[in-house]
């Protein structure tokens, strides 16, 4: 299994590293437009699987779209970051015209690939990636809901003061620090409803702590996470090329599931060989539908802005 990844910052050496240091793939090809960036850190992660172990090849490059030709799986993580007080919204102007640019170059070299998207504003990027790669829809996916929901897990478990691995806990609607949706109704502790563990105050400030869960770590940081980011990409690629199955939420192009359509908005989705493979179409409640019906308003707006930019 060969995986591109472009962008070779943060987020995106996190995910190469991660696909090598578990051996997850066979290649790794990293791209960045950096001069000396992707081949420094291909480089340097080469090295470490003399320590670890690992077979993965390491493979970098500038601008040489041909090394990535006949990827299995291209992950985008190339664009800016947002600053301490920004919102990823704030982004589109610079990032819609890389990720676009990346996905023309992309799909000429790997015309059956599946892309991952993780460049910010991740749901209209991910818009925007469906209108200009010329992919079947299913072989597209954004990356969002598997990084919300790992905030989520973490926060759940503190707040019970439990391990991580005994709660599962989903995050849907937009990768916005507003248009998030927690849903702590179906959050369990190794099956058994978190609502019977914590009270509905706690549970409220679990879910305002995971819908600023990027805004916090950028505040700290100085720039948005990466540890947590490379990670939830890794985790999107590995349910594809292992075939897993997995149930990730992630940011799919809705055709009147939720009640909506002509949007990319994030959603539980069984991820597997063929990319996004199904939608699970959970029975929501009043109040989630309407945060649902209110993130898909917030994202539509973002796209009617991506139409306004001279790409
Ligand atoms: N979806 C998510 O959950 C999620 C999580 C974290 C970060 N992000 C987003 O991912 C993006 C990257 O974040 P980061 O922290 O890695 O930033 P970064 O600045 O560390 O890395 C971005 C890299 O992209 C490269 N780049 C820019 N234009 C390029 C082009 N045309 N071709 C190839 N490479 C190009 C830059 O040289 C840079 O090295 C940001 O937009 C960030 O907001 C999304
Ligand atoms: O917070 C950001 O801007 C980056 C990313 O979307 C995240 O959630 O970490």
């Amino acid at each position: 299994m060969k995986v591109t990844v472009i962008g070779a910052g943060n987020v995106g050496a996190t995910t190469a590293d991660v696909l090598s240091y578990r051996q997850i793939v066979d290649e790794v090809v990293l791209l960045d437009i950096k001069e000396g960036l992707s081949e420094g850190k291909s480089l340097d992660m080469l090295q470490a699987t003399t320590l670890t172990g690992s077979l993965t090849r390491l493979i970098s490059s500038t601008n040489d779209y041909s090394l990535t030709a006949n990827s299995d799986v291209v992950v985008i993580t190339s664009g800016v970051p947002r600053k301490p007080g920004m919102t990823r919204e704030e982004l589109i102007g610079v990032n819609a015209g890389i990720v676009k640019s990346v996905v023309e170059q992309i799909v000429k070299y790997s015309p059956n690939t599946i892309l991952v998207i993780v460049s910010n504003p991740m749901d209209t990027m991910t818009y925007l990636a469906h209108k200009v790669a010329g992919l079947p829809p299913n072989r597209i996916i954004g990356m969002g809901g598997a990084l919300d929901s790992a905030r989520f897990v973490t926060y759940l478990s503190k707040a019970l003061n439990c391990s991580p691995a005994d709660v599962q806990g989903m995050v849907i609607g937009g990768h916005g620090d507003t248009t998030m949706i927690p849903l702590t109704r179906l959050a369990s502790y190794r099956g058994v409803p978190v609502t019977q563990f914590l009270s509905a105050e706690t549970l409220k400030q679990v879910a305002a702590d995971t819908m600023v869960g990027g805004a916090t770590l950028t505040k700290l940081i100085g720039t948005s996470a990466w540890y947590a980011p490379g990670a939830a990409s890794a985790a999107v690629v590995e349910s594809i090329v292992r075939d897993q199955k997995r149930i990730i939420p992630s940011c799919v192009p809705l055709n009147g599931e939720y009640g909506q359509k002509d949007i990319c908005l994030g959603v539980p989705v069984i991820i597997g060989k063929n990319g996004w493979e199904k939608i699970i179409d959970i029975q929501l409640n009043s109040e989630e539908q309407e945060l649902f019906n209110k993130s898909a308003e917030a994202v539509r707006n973002m796209n009617n802005v991506l139409a306004t930019l001279n790409l």
